[in-house]
């Protein structure tokens, strides 16, 4: 029986690509920077010292972003013979956004272009923003900057419960957000607010409009919560969850996945919420999936929580309570299951700013059976389909190699 584990750390990049330069981020490396700094004792918010995470690290964690790095990462200790294969790759989409990075990990790289705001101020067009506000009969609407998420429902958030103005915001991404509490404004009326708005934005090449909505009752303890949602467009071809599928396979979908790729290629979607039910949800899934099916999980906290909130003690938090769930997940696979744990892009949480970071994706792989090698640099995330098409023996995708023919069992 072949299924698939494949579970996406949010922007957990291993080192700078080649082409960080291009996005301004050389030097970056989101792994590498956590681990400096809590071996100075400097992210000692909530935990202590190095960090730590040996179950990743067994599997070959250090190794590959020592390779990637060209440095080996502080704490983590040098392990003989890994019980995972492990690699690292580069990303040939042309963003480093979230949408790009899944896709090309699922075998469809990103290599158009996309619209993006990139005034910080009055960011939107103003026949965009009219239409917006005539068809959702809106009072007006606040923000309409570049901002980081919860910085602006801080500064705007008591004047949008008053006014029921919603909060318009972007960044380097190619987003359209809006946050809207969930009780004043209404968590339904932001859906369809954001369903609006995602019809007018096909015009713009925009992907993704982002509901983020909030609760609480004064900028002190106003938080957002799970009921996020993210309106994509959909892949540009058949990615290797479609693929899956039609033939006849399964792809579960856990936490903001099935959103991701616009609900194509998905045969059931879970909702779950923090790290700690994306975790449980996934081991439960995996102890009912089939034959040839794929359980599919993006662990987004380390992105929106810790990431772009450039909180390096959370970070390194999420990934040491990552690391310490690991074992149940390793035990629950059965012999011919197989692995993947990798990330979608980098958010150094020690970088200038609030934005993703261009950098190297860990590929790291486990299975009762497999061969524990050095995958070494991979070219494309596209290697991951590749590899899970070769795997569930699905015809060739178009971009990316298979690094199966390694790692099988002999
Ligand atoms: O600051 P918050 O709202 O978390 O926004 C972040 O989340 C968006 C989607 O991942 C990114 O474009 C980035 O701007
Ligand atoms: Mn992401
Ligand atoms: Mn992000």
């Amino acid at each position: 029986m072949k299924r698939a584990v494949l579970l996406v750390l949010d922007s957990f990049g291993v080192g700078a690509a080649d082409d960080a330069e291009r996005f301004g981020d050389q030097g970056s490396d989101t792994l590498g920077h956590i681990a400096e700094q809590c071996f100075k004792n400097l992210a000692e918010e909530n935990r202590h010292g190095p960090l730590e995470v040996p179950h990743l690290n067994q599997l070959g964690l250090g190794r590959l972003a020592q390779n990637s790095r060209a440095k080996a990462v502080d704490g983590l200790a040098e392990i003989a013979k890994p019980s995972g294969a492990y690699g690292y790759a580069k990303e040939i989409s042309s963003g480093k956004d979230t949408p790009s990075g899944h896709w090309e990990i699922a075998g469809v790289p990103v290599l158009f272009d996309w619209g993006y705001f990139p005034d910080k101020e009055n960011s939107f067009p103003k026949e965009l923003l009219d239409e917006i506000v005539a068809r959702a009969e809106l009072p007006g609407f606040l923000g309409n900057c570049h901002a980081s998420g919860t910085t602006i429902i801080e500064q705007l958030g008591l004047e949008h419960m008053q006014t029921g103005k919603p909060i318009f915001y972007t960044s380097a991404d190619s987003v359209f957000q809006i946050a809207c509490h969930e009780q004043t404004f209404g968590l339904e009326r932001l859906y369809d607010l954001c369903h609006i708005v995602r019809e007018l934005l096909d015009d713009y090449n925009i992907g993704r409009v982002i509901a983020r909505p909030f609760v609480g009752d004064q900028p002190e303890n106003f938080s957002r919560t799970g009921n996020r949602h993210d309106y994509s467009v959909t892949p540009p071809s058949a990615t290797v969850l479609d693929k899956l599928v039609k033939a006849g396979g399964s792809v579960i979908s856990i936490g903001k996945i099935a959103d991701i790729y616009a609900h194509q290629g998905i045969t059931r979607a879970v909702k779950a919420t923090g790290l700690e039910q994306l975790f449980d949800t996934t081991l439960q899934e995996l102890a009912v999936a089939g034959e040839d099916s794929l359980v599919f999980t993006n662990f987004v906290d380390f992105d929106s929580s810790y990431g772009h909130r450039r909180d390096v003690s959370g970070y390194a938090r999420a990934l040491e309570y990552f690391d310490r769930r690991l074992p149940e997940l390793l035990s629950a696979l059965n012999d011919d299951d197989l692995l993947i744990m990798t990330a979608d892009h980098g958010c150094d949480p020690t970088w200038q700013g609030t934005e993703h970071t261009r950098e190297h994706i860990p590929v790291l792989v486990y299975g009762k059976k497999i061969q524990c090698v050095d995958l070494g640099k991979r070219e494309t995330f596209a290697d991951i389909g590749q590899t899970l098409a070769d795997y569930f023996s699905l015809t060739a995708m178009e971009y990316g190699s298979s690094f199966w023919p390694d790692i099988k069992p002999e």
